[in-house]
Parts: C-alpha cells; sequence; structure tokens
C-alpha cells in the first residue's frame, strides 16, 4: 500500500514518524506528479492560509480532487481538515472566503477555541475504541456543521472533532503528536479496504 504525506509545510515529518512505527514507508508529497501510484494520503495541520497559497503556486487542487475521484482516501489533520471541509468560518470577513477541497460536507470554523484554550491536550471518547484517545489540540478548529452523508466519530461540548465521510477522513487534533497509533491504523485500515484487489500491498 503507497501512502504519501503532503509536504509543504507543517507537521508532515511526524506523520511519515507515526507511519514508519507502524512498517509503512510514507513519501512525501511535494508536487501533483507525486500523487498518481498513491493509495492514500495525510493532509498535515500547520497554518492552512499557507498550505492554500502553496496549493495554488503548484496548481494542486485538481490533481488533488482527482486523486480522490479515482478511489483513493485522504485524512486530514487541524489544517489538513480545514483543507478538505466544504466551507471554511472564522476568518475576518474582510477576507474573502478560503479555498478548500469541499471533499467533506462540512462546515469547518478555524481557531475556534478562543485564545485561553489556544492549546490543549484532553482525553476523547471516540466512536469504536475501547479507551479514550489521547487528543492534542493547537490552534483548532472545530466542525459546526455536518452534511448528512457525513458521519462524527468524536466531540467535544456537542461539536464534532473527528468525521469521516466514505474515504475521507478529518481530524481537528494532532495524532501525529502522540504515540497512540489508534487513528493512524484507522486510516491504513480504511485504505486497505478500498485498495483495488490487483495492486500489490
Ligand atoms: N495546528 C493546526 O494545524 C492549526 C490550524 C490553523 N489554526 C489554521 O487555521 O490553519
Amino acid at each position: 500500500m503507497q501512502i504519501g504525506v503532503l509536504a509543504l509545510q507543517g507537521a508532515f515529518r511526524e506523520h511519515l514518524g507515526c507511519l514508519r512505527t507502524l512498517g509503512v514507508q510514507g513519501r512525501e508529497v511535494r508536487l501533483p506528479s507525486d500523487l498518481p501510484d498513491l493509495d492514500g494520503l495525510i493532509l498535515p495541520g500547520g497554518e492552512s492560509t499557507t498550505m492554500v497559497r502553496l496549493l495554488n503556486a503548484h496548481a494542486f487542487w485538481e490533481p488533488l480532487r482527482a486523486f480522490h475521484a479515482r478511489g483513493g482516501s485522504l485524512w486530514g489533520t487541524c489544517a489538513g481538515a480545514i483543507l478538505l471541509a466544504r466551507e471554511v468560518g472564522g476568518q475576518s470577513p474582510a477576507l474573502p472566503p478560503q479555498p478548500s477541497l469541499g471533499l467533506i460536507d462540512m462546515t469547518i470554523e478555524r481557531n475556534a477555541f478562543g485564545r485561553q484554550r489556544d492549546s490543549f491536550t484532553t482525553l476523547l471518547p471516540v466512536q469504536g475504541m475501547e479507551t479514550p484517545f489521547p487528543a492534542v489540540f493547537i490552534r483548532a478548529p472545530v466542525i459546526t456543521r455536518l452534511g448528512a452523508g457525513a458521519q462524527s466519530l468524536a466531540d467535544i461540548g456537542g461539536q464534532s472533532v473527528l468525521v469521516r465521510q466514505g474515504r475521507v477522513l478529518a481530524s481537528a487534533f494532532h495524532p501525529e503528536l502522540t504515540n497512540d497509533p489508534r487513528l493512524h491504523e484507522l486510516f491504513l485500515a480504511g485504505v486497505e479496504a478500498q485498495r483495488p484487489a490487483h495492486r500489490p500491498a
């Protein structure tokens, strides 16, 4: 199974490290030409406005949508989750809406926890996990609207922080900054389930 991590900016090395501990040699994705033979792609946390600028500069938007359309699985963490949303809120009304891939029918609000709670770690109950997940939030977004086709797997105070729509997973927090492999395992299991039978592992 071929897994890539978008390596334009942010915590891509940490994701590659987590994949390595699970025996998966992930690949840095820096150009659209790195996408074609991947089965799964992780969009890391970082600064979504910077990522948008770099995605524009490399004409990445259509190749990413095409990757999804041909059966690729995606997982966005924090800034990466913002890139996957249909609508992005939380920026100054003076600015135009932030562009995004629209691969999950949700509205996501940037920097939603406010200054006092800029960064925190919490033990988060996640659907399907026997014990809570240690979730690290850093200037994190929350999902304020979720379409009927998307499913919430965890929430804080009634607001979703982990959602799935088909082959696309989004977490508002950073599983790559903890030693708990369960979300990486969840993503890889989804990729494996989607991988065409004729492709070698
Ligand atoms: N840790 C993160 O990825 C923070 C995301 C950042 N606040 C943004 O809007 O892009």
